[in-house]
């Protein structure tokens, strides 16, 4: 069953060692037949290098599992709650990727300062508040799901402008419409992560960019009158 789906998040997963994005397990990428309403996912705690097509986890929207031998990764209730919310994407990555990481451990949030940033993500990246001693007790990666989509919507951001999110004191998100695209935004994420350091480290009074440029370098490449690439 979703053979072709399978084959598009063994991929997408085994890409992540490749961009440097992981070390050991810490990271997982999922990707869902919105038809169906399955999900394929990562399981837990299974190395990358042994990560073979038919080890990977199917489960339904409310993570009942449907097809896989393993447990799924423990991320996975934060991927439902993501794919349940935000309608229109397809895949999602978590990863431990050390510059992304290292902004949402300190709880900040990136602005966006040029256009590497801009051309992916229409404003900062936002970063979600600490999680209550509640929340963490109780359903912690439901809850972590639900911490990112009430960011989303306090701050009115739409997940399709904004694909990532840093998810304070740990590390971040990224998604995209499938599996291969949240994992490209995932490696822009860690980039853009990197660059503001540096940018910062350069000039600490540095102003977030101008609107006009993140409106130009934004939807240059996304929306109705997009001009980027090749059609
Ligand atoms: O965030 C964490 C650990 O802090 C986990 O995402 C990471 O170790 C991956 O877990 P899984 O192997 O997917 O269960």
């Amino acid at each position: 069953m979703l053979k072709k789906l399978k084959q598009e998040v063994l991929q997408a997963n085994l890409d992540l060692p490749k961009y440097g994005l992981v070390t050991f397990t810490w990271g997982n990428v999922s990707g869902i037949d919105r038809e169906r309403g399955l999900v394929v996912i990562k399981p837990s705690g299974v190395p990358y290098e042994e990560l073979q097509a038919n080890d990977l986890v199917v489960v339904d929207l409310q993570g009942t599992i449907v097809e896989g031998s393993y447990r799924p990764s423990s991320d996975t209730p934060t991927h439902l709650a993501l794919y349940r919310a935000f309608e229109d994407i397809g895949g999602i990555v978590h990863t431990h990727s050390p510059w992304a990481t290292s902004w949402a451990q300190a709880g900040r949030p990136i602005p966006a300062l040029g256009t590497t940033q801009a051309d992916y993500f229409y404003g900062e990246v936002p970063c979600t508040r600490h999680m209550t001693k509640d929340e963490i007790e109780g359903a912690y990666e439901l809850e972590t799901g639900n911490v990112i989509i009430e960011t989303f919507h306090n701050l009115k951001l739409n997940p399709r402008q904004i694909p990532g999110v840093l998810v304070n004191c740990h590390a971040p998100f990224a998604w995209g419409k499938d599996a291969h695209d949240a994992v490209h935004n995932a490696v822009v994420l860690e980039e853009v992560a990197k660059m503001a350091y540096h940018t910062y480290q350069l000039n600490p009074q540095i102003a977030p960019m101008d609107q006009v440029l993140l409106d130009r370098h934004f939807l240059r490449k996304h929306g109705a009158n997009a001009y980027y690439g090749q059609k």
